[in-house]
């Protein structure tokens, strides 16, 4: 193996609490050995209960984080989670329109606390003008339903939509992920040629603060490390229930998963061990 560092970089919202967007983010990547970067967008008061408060940052300032981590250290993939606006889209678009890296689209829209993200008008704009761009786009069922324009109700539904996201809207292949349905906890792979099923048990928890967050990183970790898509997806799933299933019980509200939660595999989940 080579000793080349592998970097990745996030450009996303914040979590004081530290269960979702960057923070979530930079645990993944430190977690999968990636050395993690990040471009903050919006300063976010939140915390297991819900959103109290947001801020922008400028679009100038948010260009000059991403010219600093550019110039200097070129990264080997990149994610955008929280993107509340259009000038930040915009600006994104531009930086990544001739960008050769794996670029990894977290398309969130609203908290699971029911707080929006990302303001309304900016949901045509990040579907027009960024997916044509992602090597992969994650979302969950309710953007999922935004971005293709019917409801997903059935595997069905979710397959058509996984089409819709790559043949009509450009991206090079999309996850719809089953967070938010009944039964397991199946995501659908399409990439432009073949379906591939990532399904787990669901896990009765309310635990799942960050769960697209810490996915999404953790997938485009494994891009960065030059993963094919399929083995990506298959690692960040893998990652992403080992969170869940060892999730800190912390907060008071829906707690955080558990980065190193992999690392317990095998072993009794704190909620067993009391
Ligand atoms: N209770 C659960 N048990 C097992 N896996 C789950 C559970 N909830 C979500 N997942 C998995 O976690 C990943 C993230 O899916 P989810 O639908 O929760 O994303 P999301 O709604 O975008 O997350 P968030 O907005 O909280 O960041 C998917 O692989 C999904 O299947
Ligand atoms: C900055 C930021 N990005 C993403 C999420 C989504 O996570 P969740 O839906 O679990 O609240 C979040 N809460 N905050």
């Amino acid at each position: 193996m080579s000793n080349q560092i592998v970097s990745a970089v996030t450009i996303a919202g914040t979590d004081p609490s530290g269960g979702a967007g960057i923070q979530a983010d930079l645990k993944t990547f430190q977690e999968r050995e990636v050395y993690g970067m990040s471009v903050i967008t919006s300063v976010v008061a939140q915390n297991t209960k819900g959103v109290k408060a947001v801020e922008h940052l400028p679009i100038d300032f948010i260009e000059k984080q991403f010219d600093a981590v550019w110039e200097d250290i070129t990264p080997h993939a990149v994610k955008t989670g929280m993107i509340a606006t259009i000038e930040m889209m915009e600006l994104i678009a531009k930086k990544l329109t001739n960008s050769k890296i794996p670029f990894v689209i977290d398309p969130v829209m609203i908290a699971k606390s029911g707080d929006p993200l990302m303001e309304e008008k900016s949901r045509e704009v990040i579907r027009d003008i960024l997916l044509p761009l992602a090597t992969v786009v994650t979302p969950n069922v309710p953007e999922a339903e935004f971005l293709v324009g019917f409801s997903i109700n059935s595997q069905k539904d979710t397959e058509k939509a996984a089409k819709v996201l790559v043949h009509q809207l450009g991206a090079k292949a999309a996850v719809v992920k089953g967070g938010h349905l009944d039964g397991d906890a199946k995501d659908v792979l399409y990439d432009g040629a073949q379906f591939d099923y990532f399904s787990t048990k669901r896990i009765d928890t309310p635990h799942t603060h960050g769960t697209g967050c810490t996915f999404s990183a953790a997938i485009t970790a494994e891009l960065a490390k030059g993963k094919s898509i399929n083995e990506a997806v298959g690692l960040g799933k893998e990652f992403i229930t080992d969170a869940i299933q060892h999730s800190l019980l912390l907060g008071k509200g829906n707690g955080p998963t558990n980065h190193w939660g992999y690392r317990l595999k095998g072993l009794p989940n704190r909620g067993e061990m009391e």
